[in-house]
């Protein structure tokens, strides 16, 4: 008789949170012990969390957590998803490579399906764990340095830039609600929960090094920056930027690119961010690299699929493989002026033989499903099998007017 294993992933109780901190604290080099309030302010913003404990070893250790958030999503289109935001996924280096990461996947895919959540977000440490899953990178970022006394603005600088410092009071009042308007009009935005804003405004210590300064938030009507400078670099971080309208992003970006005895600033935007089509010297801008910023994953195939909205009508059979949660299948998708109906009757293929058809991992139509990645470049890739015409389909299906770009790490 097998003996089970005493390995066995459960929720996480009021009296594990200390130990949730210390793991993960040795995972990701965050602090720890912290303070109660600082706890109590994390665990409001779980919706779940699970742990396992080595019971079999002195003093029950615990030895792996995963939790998930309930975080908002801007889907094409404009509606906002609620997402299963995994997150502070950490087996201890005692532990790894048991499988333990396999069984709490399992126990929060369950608990996603049953909360009836759509569609799954996270930010990866790395790039190779999560295909498995069925997540793909969706939204990826330009880091950037711009060199400021490079930067020559084809418009003229304005009598009144309409961007101030905001004050304390200012912030806490302005900024939740400017970071909701700007996440409406980007696809694949993370939205930010009440709970969230807390710990974002307090800009506590660890988050940076000893050398940096607080964060300073710039306001405009219709946006915001936060960025801080580096002492002994005379360098600028932007943290934040979030601009509703193409007014705003230029406002902002006039005052940030014009802080004097600032020699260098460093910035994540999306990969269609416009600032260098602004100036006159394009260099100004230089690209340093592109990093996925969030992962997805369908969950709900169906629902997802008709939640967005798509450039262009027409229908595509989708034959859909998982292997993981159960969402192999077939996906009639049918498109009429922009809005999705999703079939998941099997029809062979000679009972539809006008319809083209694609055949993807359920990762591939995650990581589309944004507009992050075309068609074509899967399929150039082998990983979309399909012909011409069917590829021709997804890619002005699926194309978006604005690359995806998330805003939030969690
Ligand atoms: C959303 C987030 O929270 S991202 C943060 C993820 N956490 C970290 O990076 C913290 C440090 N790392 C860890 O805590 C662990 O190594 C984890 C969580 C990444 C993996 O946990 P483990 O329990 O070792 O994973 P487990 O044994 O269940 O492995 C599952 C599969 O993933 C693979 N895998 C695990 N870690 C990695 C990795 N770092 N890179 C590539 N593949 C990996 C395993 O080989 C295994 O593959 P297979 O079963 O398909 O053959």
């Amino acid at each position: 008789m097998n003996t089970p294993s005493p390995l066995q992933p459960r929720l996480a109780r009021y009296e594990d949170w200390p130990e949730i901190i210390t793991v993960d604290a040795r995972s990701f080099a965050l602090p720890a012990p912290l303070p109660e309030a600082e706890i109590a302010e994390f665990r409001a913003k779980v919706a779940g969390a699970l742990v396992v404990r080595d019971e079999g070893s002195d003093g029950d250790p615990l030895v792996a957590v995963s939790l998930y958030h309930e975080l908002p999503v801007t889907v094409p289109g404009g509606a906002a998803l609620t997402s299963a935001g995994l997150s502070w996924v950490s087996v201890t280096a005692t532990h790894r490579r048991r499988g333990l990461l396999r069984r709490m996947l399992t126990d929060q895919f369950a608990m996603w399906r049953e909360a009836g959540l759509p569609i799954a977000t996270l930010t990866a440490s790395e790039g190779g764990i999560y295909e498995r899953f069925g997540f793909g990178p969706a939204c990826f970022a330009h880091s950037v340095a711009i060199a400021p006394t490079a930067v020559d603005w084809r418009t003229p600088a304005p009598a009144d830039s309409r961007v101030r410092y905001g004050t304390r009071e200012q912030i806490a009042q302005q900024i939740p609600e400017l970071h909701a308007r700007w996440a409406r009009t980007r696809p694949g935005a993370i939205g930010r929960p009440a709970t969230w804003w807390p710990s974002i405004l307090a800009d506590r210590g660890f988050r940076r090094n000893s050398q940096t300064s607080d964060l300073y938030y710039l306001l405009h009507r219709d946006g915001y920056a936060a960025y801080r400078l580096d002492a002994r670099e005379m360098s600028a971080t932007v943290e934040e930027f979030c601009a509703v309208t193409p007014q705003a992003h230029t406002d902002l970006w006039r005052v940030l690119t014009g802080l004097d005895l600032v020699t260098s600033i460093s910035a994540k935007v999306p990969v269609d961010d416009t600032l260098p089509l602004e100036l006159r010297n394009a260099r100004a801008v230089q690209i340093n690299g592109r990093s996925d910023e969030l992962w997805v994953s369908l969950l709900d195939v169906p629902a997802a699929l008709a939640a967005r909205t798509y450039g262009a009508d027409g229908t595509i059979m989708l034959t859909v493989t998982d292997g993981w949660a159960g969402r192999d299948g077939e996906y009639l998708l049918t498109v009429t002026d922009g809005q999705a109906t999703v079939d998941t009757a099997t029809v062979p293929a000679d009972a539809l033989p006008a319809v083209p058809r694609a055949e993807l991992s359920v990762s591939v139509l995650s990581s589309m499903y944004t507009g992050g990645i075309p068609a074509r470049q899967f399929a150039a890739a082998g990983r979309i099998r399909a012909d011409d015409e069917a590829i021709a389909l997804l890619d002005a299906m699926f194309a978006t007017s604005r690359a995806p770009f998330a805003g939030t790490y969690f």
